[in-house]
């Protein structure tokens, strides 16, 4: 498995955030990963990529355990975390070399590579800019060319689409579905559109809790949309 996620609970304080969830993810599936408010996904994406320890239970990426090996478990995830942080005084080419050689990559390698994500991520234009400069959804492009930079096996996006505007959101699922090809990808979102647009699959979560795992074509053959099976499982 890609993901596998066993009994995973976090609590902070008495708040049970992430409440013995299970799922795991196949090569290649493309998730998405849902829930209203506090759900506890990014919880969730936090412990996956290493960010924060969970309270008990198991989550491995690409085999390794994610407590017990937490380098190789990184070194297979590209991460956009929810608020996506970037150096805002950095050029993007420079933010991405800069990003690259924290992956241990260098030289002419590192510099193709950084050529090969701005193409990938529509950033041809943009790429002498310093990051304060560019737009929210240049800005987002900025996020996922980092997060693809070191050709990881999985991709864990944390609301990608968030505050962008509809040609945005457009041309970042392009991004998403293009880098996404022969990776697994666990995203979380808000727009159910994204997920008929995107994904094979979709779990759905609810105070700290999976409350669903299905396969979009399951939740199709209910004949209700996934904007009203999410109310009705999350409304609770
Ligand atoms: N560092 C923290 N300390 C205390 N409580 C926290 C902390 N981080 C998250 N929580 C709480 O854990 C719960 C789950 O939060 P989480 O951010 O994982 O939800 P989410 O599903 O990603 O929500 P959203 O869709 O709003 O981003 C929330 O009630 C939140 O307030």
């Amino acid at each position: 498995m890609s993901i596998q996620v066993t009994n995973l609970t976090k609590t902070y304080g008495s708040q049970r955030a992430v409440d013995g969830i299970s799922f795991s993810l196949k090569k290649g599936e493309i998730v998405g990963f849902l829930g209203p408010n506090g759900a506890g996904k990014s919880t969730t994406m936090k412990i996956l990529t290493g960010y924060l320890k969970p309270s008990s239970g198991q989550a491995s990426v690409s085999e390794h355990d994610v407590v017990q090996s937490p380098m190789p478990a990184r070194r297979a995830i590209g991460y956009l975390p929810e608020h996506n942080p970037l150096y805002l005084d950095m050029f993007v080419t420079e933010f991405l070399l800069f990003s690259g050689k924290l992956y241990g990559m260098s030289g002419k390698a590192l510099q193709a590579r950084v050529e090969d994500v701005i193409t990938m991520c529509g950033l041809e234009a943009e790429k002498r800019k310093k990051i304060a400069q560019l737009s929210k959804g240049y800005r987002q492009r900025v996020g996922l060319a980092q997060s693809f930079l070191h050709d990881p096996s999985v991709l864990i996006l944390d609301e990608p689409t968030t505050g962008l505007d509809p040609n945005q959101i457009q041309e970042i699922r392009e991004v998403i579905r293009s880098a996404g090809q022969n990776k697994t990808v666990l995203f979380s979102t808000h727009i159910m559109q994204e997920v008929e647009a995107l994904c094979d699959r979709v779990i759905i979560i609810n105070k700290g809790k999976v409350v669903s795992d299905s396969t979009l074509n399951q939740l199709r053959a209910t004949g209700e949309s996934l904007e009203s099976i999410f109310r009705n499982l999350t409304s609770l």
